[in-house]
């Protein structure tokens, strides 16, 4: 049996309008989820639905109101134990790497904060670019003098760099061409194959979540509403949200 590296029971996250304490809103209501080791869940739903808040929870980036995570089995602890285990790519390339430093040194870094020798931060450097499909001739360059998919596999690659065990996506390839997005999340499935990270892919775009995910859990109005393999949600999906959300996609 893999290993489950995400759980998640009884999560709620409650936000408050105002510092004053304000009226009270549950974004996330009451959310039991895991994700093992090699698996990709999908999360869909509408905006505000709360599919990055609960990203943030799985991150550790948010302490829930109620409930319990756990990763690796063992309690969540703090960020600082669980650096370079679990990363995130976001949306855009641009705003996740430093405009000002070379590819290769915001790859670096999160090597340089574990602790990692030069020697061993080259080697490997060297080689997460090689396993994004991008050559030694990146190292050295500006994000800006990037093309939009390149930048990403820079940013993939800098989410990488550490072997995390975990890795969310959120809305990762919704700002690129549909062309390179194929590109990317074909990347994404080789890695996962390679290093046997567990992914949350967050995404508006279905089609895209189908081709990665193993499953797809649908969020709506702060609960997860179905929790199904993918081939049985896109073949026939319980919910009447689901139904709706596949027949949009018709
Ligand atoms: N820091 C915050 N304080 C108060 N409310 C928040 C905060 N962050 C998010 N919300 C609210 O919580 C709800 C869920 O937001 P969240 O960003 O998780 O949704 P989402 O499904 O990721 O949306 P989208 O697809 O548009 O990114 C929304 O109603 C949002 O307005």
């Amino acid at each position: 049996m893999t290993e489950t590296v995400v759980d998640l029971q009884h999560i709620v996250v409650t936000y408050r309008a105002g510092f004053l304490g304000g009226e009270a809103f549950d974004a996330v209501r009451k959310v039991n989820l895991s994700i093992r080791a090699g698996e990709t869940l999908g999360l869909v739903g509408e905006s505000g639905s709360g599919k990055t808040t609960l990203g943030r929870v799985c991150l550790g980036l948010l302490a829930p109101t109620q409930g319990v995570m756990s990763f690796g089995g063992a309690p969540f602890g703090t960020l600082r134990q669980r650096r370079g285990q679990l990363s995130v790519v976001l949306q855009h390339s641009e705003w996740a790497l430093n405009p000002r430093l070379r590819c290769g040194v915001s790859v670096e870094e999160p090597l340089i904060i574990l602790g990692v020798t030069a020697e061993e931060r080259r080697r490997r450097v060297a080689a997460i670019f090689d396993s994004v499909g991008l050559g030694d001739g990146y190292v050295d360059r500006f994000p800006g003098q990037l093309s939009g998919g390149q930048r990403q596999r820079v940013s993939i690659a800098r989410a990488l760099v550490t072997e995390p065990r975990f890795i969310v996506f959120d809305e990762a390839v919704s700002a690129l061409d549909v062309s390179v997005q194929a590109q990317v999340l074909n990347l994404i499935m080789d890695l996962q194959h390679k290093y046997g990270f567990g992914a949350l892919f967050i995404s508006h775009d279905l089609a895209a979540t189908r081709y990665v995910s193993h499953r797809i859990a649908v969020m709506y109005r702060g609960e997860i509403v179905e929790d199904a393999p993918s081939e049985r949600f896109y073949g026939t999906p319980d919910h009447p949200y689901s139904q709706m959300l596949m027949s949009s996609l018709a």
